[in-house]
């Protein structure tokens, strides 16, 4: 969704017949030259849409690829159990059934009793699948200490004391909840564009109360195998038990908790499975000691109403795009590490990136510094700065998407 390039204005130019040959020549020659320019200028729009189309095209194809991929029949997890000459017993995770089914010769070979495995509706072996530990370890970012602090999130004062409040405090001081007699928020939902510092958020709720932070991708919840989801939110929370205090953070809860649809297919029943599991897991969750959850979503529009209720996601904290003072704010805590060459004003430079989210303006600055040093200088300035801004905009091939075109309401 770059913003299309405006094409450049196609030079005319009337030449008097009666000037004399020289000059007419003069007059078209320059304008020659200017057709010619303008040519060159048209010819590298078109090359910069053809590698977009080329770049679209490649999402359309892997979009197509997983849709198809959604369409086939499911796959549901089993553990072996026994193995004997060519047949195998396993049980379903979920409804623990047991079943003796046959294997072929070359997946006997491979599998072992403890082995995970994928069957289909009829129990035929399809897959191994990778240890349990691996999946785990592959959905989920452990973050003993994160290095996040408050000073370091600039613009959204109002959400950083509400999250405050809602999180860190619980944690605190868990003992001014009882005596006031008052239950802390269960969870609490941060919703916003992109990029505007809704994990830098939980991140630093998690620094502050030196809680461990463990981080989950709501769409590495949606797996490809009935149970696996559900599985592993359990394993997300049993994990946090072990390591309390701790700060659970589901970034894109979208993906497992969208508002039903009509579609009736597997891929969304196992869905609805994953965020059955995550409701459980917060309603049993009474005497949660020192754990909080922090769920984040850009599509606050797509959520099931279910996830809002009492008890559940109860603590709702919008995270919008910063305001001018607040990308002011951002500016200066991302040039702190920089070698500035002279006084940047980081005023002008707020006004200049209206609808930025933190995220880009973070990319600004590092665009800046990289203008520095192709230019072989060791510090950066202001013009840095605007040509970083410069480059962004007009980066037609570029992933850049300003937030403000984000489809979200
Ligand atoms: N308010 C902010 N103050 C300072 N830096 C910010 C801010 N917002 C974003 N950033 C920068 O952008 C990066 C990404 O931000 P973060 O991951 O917190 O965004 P997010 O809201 O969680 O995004 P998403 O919704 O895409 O997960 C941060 O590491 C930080 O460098």
């Amino acid at each position: 969704m770059a913003r299309s390039p405006s094409l450049p204005d196609r030079p005319t130019r009337d030449i008097d017949p009666n000037l004399p040959d020289e000059e007419r020549l003069d007059a078209l020659r320059s304008h020659h030259a200017e057709l010619h320019e303008v040519r060159e200028k048209l010819a590298d729009q078109l090359e910069t849409a053809e590698r977009r189309r080329e770049t679209l095209r490649d999402r359309v194809d892997r979009v197509e690829r997983e849709n198809e991929c959604l369409k086939d029949s499911p796959l549901y997890v089993a553990s072996v159990e026994e193995s004997f000459d060519g047949e195998v017993v396993v049980k379903q995770h979920g409804n623990n059934q047991e079943v003796l089914t046959e294997v072929s010769p070359r997946m006997a070979d491979r599998i072992e009793p403890g082995d995970r495995v994928a069957v289909d509706d009829s129990f035929g072996l399809q897959t191994v699948l990778s240890a349990e530990t691996d999946a785990r370890a592959q959905a989920m970012e452990i973050t003993e200490k994160p290095d996040v602090s408050y000073a370091d999130i600039g613009g959204i004062d109002d959400q950083v004391r509400e999250v405050r409040e809602a999180v860190e405090q619980p944690l605190a001081e868990p003992e001014l909840f009882e005596q006031v007699g008052i239950e802390p928020p269960s969870g609490v939902l941060l919703y916003g564009p992109p990029g505007t510092g809704k994990t830098m958020l939980a991140k630093a709720v998690a620094t502050k109360t030196d809680a461990t932070f463990i981080k989950m991708a709501g769409s590495e919840l949606v797996r490809k195998f009935i149970g696996e989801g559900s599985r592993l939110v359990r394993d997300l929370f049993d994990l946090a038990r072990e390591r309390e205090p701790a700060i659970i953070f589901i970034d894109e809860i979208d993906a497992v908790a969208a508002r039903r649809t009509d579609s009736k297919t597997s891929g969304d029943a196992e869905v609805q499975r994953t965020m059955m599991q995550l409701l459980n897991e917060m309603d049993g969750f009474e005497n949660r000691g020192e754990i909080s959850i922090i769920a984040a979503t850009n599509r606050f529009d797509m959520l099931d109403r279910a996830i809002l209720r009492p008890g559940r996601f109860d603590r709702l904290i919008e995270v919008p795009e910063p305001d001018a003072e607040g990308r002011e704010r951002i500016f200066e805590i991302h040039s702190q590490d920089l070698s500035l060459a002279d006084a940047v004003d980081y005023e002008a430079l707020a006004g200049r990136t209206d609808g930025y989210s933190g995220a880009e303006i973070e990319s600004v600055t590092t665009e800046a510094g990289m203008f520095a040093i192709r230019d072989d200088r060791t510090d950066v300035t202001m013009a840095d700065f605007e040509a970083a801004i410069d480059k962004l905009e007009s980066d037609e091939g570029s992933e850049y998407i300003p937030s403000e075109n984000y489809f979200f309401h």
